[in-house]
């Protein structure tokens, strides 16, 4: 399943559009928005059980006030609630004098709460939503930390919209963040909670449709066909009395297209994989299972693909025997790896149907030229050291390139080291988009020079940005991988800590040899097809063998379990 993702000014574009193009009331839209959670907590409580609701200024903290409103209503009677902050907005007003006229008690400071000395079995987030854009300091951070702190009974933690601290766009942590057990989010999901460190604040994450869900309509609201400017947006009448009146409201709403809706042209740009895109019904999962389904019949092993793995060094042999073992069982006709000597008889052992070549002190550029020649699909990278042999045949090998290469480990880090960037973007720009960087975290932080926390506060823009300007597919590896084209971005939710063993990176890249030999008219479509099947067959290993158990080699036997799912 792939699920669309929203940043926080979307969110607030929705919302607008909805309350003033479309009329509905704010306060409608916000009961709805409590009704659908109210609705979702009651699943799992009974009406004896205590809850602890906490809210703050904004509209999440209004979202939880109307929240314990539909509580105290439906008889769940043991409830306290805590609101923090000034400033209200207007809803947060109407939700507070609606519960003091039921004659409930806001308390106004966590000491009081704690003397009530009550173990609450679950407690409601409902501090900030996606307007929280500054770090959480004082009583804030006080009340989020001891939430997060309570345990023994530990209470169910329930967060409205988003765990208080992550930020809905990019994922960072505004400095704490409420652990919750469930998030209960709405209208359209946030990218926050799918990458980086978003998953282990969120919890399980339910999704409740709000207002409006339709991406094509929003879509056309901001006047997007692809590539069209807001400009030319066709926006419609608003709220038209005469036809003069009609004119001037579609004008308004024009304006309004070009000035505040505009972000909507991107939904649907950046997307959660959720288990394998092969079982997908729609349209890009048709597209990937066309093409796989292409593979000519009766063909011989020149029909089917051929790739040469350059990978290995003296001292460091699995990476290799992983790779091309990979790309061997991805279906290719034939697989040639460029090595180093010392890796020719375990290569030839564990694979006797890999074709090699060796080198010994340096690959002598007539060896490359013929190993790149062979190949259909190249991969450059997995255990390659960054040795002067190494740096050679990296430097070599991005400027003879003239096929799909996917570039992995040592290669980045040499790029990072030798400052190969134009380099690598010569190729890109010869390659038009079929040349794929499988950078982990720190290679990432290497080639960027952003320190890996960072990147991990804002996975999806930094790939994006890394991607956009050297025209590559970035694939940025983490436990929810990022794959990117620089306009459109998924992130990859299959996958177990059980592949945080070495050498699964390099099992990717062999899937990611085997993809690409297949004729994808969309490369970030195979790309994000290679990083999907990978992980899936790696959920198959840790289900079959035990995450603890598992090997990197174990995900290579699953591989074609994963591509036949479909
Ligand atoms: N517009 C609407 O009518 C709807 C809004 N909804 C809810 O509204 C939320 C967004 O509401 P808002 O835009 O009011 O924003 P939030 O309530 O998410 O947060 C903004 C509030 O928190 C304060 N704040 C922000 N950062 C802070 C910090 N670091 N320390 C202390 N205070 C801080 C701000 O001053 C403001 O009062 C959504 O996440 C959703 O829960 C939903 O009810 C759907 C309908
Ligand atoms: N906790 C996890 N959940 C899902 N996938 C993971 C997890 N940890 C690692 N992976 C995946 O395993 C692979 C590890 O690659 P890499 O870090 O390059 O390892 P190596 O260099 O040892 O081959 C990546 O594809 C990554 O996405
Ligand atoms: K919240």
């Amino acid at each position: 399943m792939k699920i669309e993702l929203i940043d926080s000014n979307q969110a607030a574009a929705i919302d607008k559009y909805t309350i003033d193009i479309l009329k509905v009331p704010s306060l409608l839209l916000m009961e709805e928005a409590a009704k659908t959670a109210f609705n979702e907590i009651i699943k799992d409580f009974k009406e004896k059980d205590k809850f602890f609701i906490t809210a703050a200024a904004g509209n999440n903290g209004a979202d939880a006030l109307a929240v314990a409103r539909m509580l105290y209503l439906a008889g769940y009677t043991n409830l306290d609630i805590l609101l923090l902050g000034s400033k209200f907005t207007k809803q947060n007003e109407t939700q507070q004098e609606m519960l003091k006229a039921l004659g409930l008690t806001i308390y106004k400071d966590l000491e009081e709460i704690k003397n009530l000395n009550k173990d609450y079995d679950c407690i409601i987030d409902g501090l900030f939503g996606v307007g929280l854009k500054r770090d959480i300091e004082g009583k804030y951070k006080e009340l989020i930390d001891y939430i997060n702190s309570l345990s023994e009974p530990k209470p169910y933690v329930i967060a409205l919209d988003l765990p208080s601290g992550l930020d809905a766009s990019t994922s960072k942590i505004y400095g704490t963040c409420i652990k919750a057990d469930k998030t209960i989010c709405f209208g359209y999901e946030k990218i926050g909670l799918y990458c980086g460190k978003g998953p282990s604040y969120a919890g399980e994450i339910v999704s409740t449709p709000i207002g409006l869900n339709d991406s094509q309509k929003l879509k056309r609201i901001a006047g997007a066909k692809e590539g069209q400017s807001p400009k030319d947006a066709k926006t419609p009448a608003v709220d038209a009395k005469s036809p003069k009146d009609a004119k001037t409201s579609a004008v308004d709403a024009h304006t309004l297209a070009i000035n505040e809706f505009s972000c909507l042209q991107t939904i649907g740009n950046i997307k959660a994989v959720f288990g394998n895109i092969l079982k997908d019904r729609d349209s890009e999962s048709e597209e990937i299972r066309k093409t796989l389904d292409s593979r000519v019949k009766a063909g011989n092993k020149g029909s089917y693909g051929k790739a040469t793995i350059i990978a290995g060094s003296s001292g460091i042999g699995g990476a290799v025997i992983l790779s091309a073992k990979t790309a061997a069982r991805m279906g290719l006709g034939m697989v040639k790896a460029l090595t180093h000597f010392s890796n020719r008889e375990a290569l030839l052992t564990s694979l006797p149907e890999c074709l090699i070549d060796v080198y010994e002190n340096e690959c002598p550029i007539d060896t490359l030229k013929a190993a790149l020649d062979f190949a259909d699909i190249v991969v450059l990278g997995p255990g390659l050291s960054m040795n002067e042999a190494a740096t050679k045949l990296c430097k070599d090998t991005l400027e003879l390139i003239n096929k799909p290469i996917i570039i992995d480990a040592d290669a980045l880090n040499i790029i990072a080291r030798d400052n190969l960037f134009d380099c690598l973007r010569a190729a890109a720009d010869r390659l038009e988009g079929r040349i794929v960087l499988t950078p982990h975290l720190k290679e990432m932080e290497r080639l960027t020079g952003i320190a890996v926390k960072d990147i991990k506060a804002d996975p999806v823009g930094v790939a994006m940005e890394f991607s956009s300007k050297y025209h590559v597919i970035c694939c940025l590896k983490d436990a929810k991988t990022v794959v990117t084209d620089a306009k459109r971005a998924y992130i990859n939710q299959a996958g177990n800590d059980g592949m945080a063993t070495a050498g699964s990176g390099d099992v990717l890249t062999g899937v990611l040899a085997g993809i690409f030999s297949y004729k994808f008219s969309d490369p970030l479509l195979a790309a994000i097809t290679g990083v999907n099947i990978h992980a899936v067959a790696g959920d198959m290993a840790a289900k079959n063998l035990s995450e603890e158990m598992m090997l990197s080699g174990d995900i290579i036997k699953y591989v074609d379990e994963a591509l036949k799912e479909r």
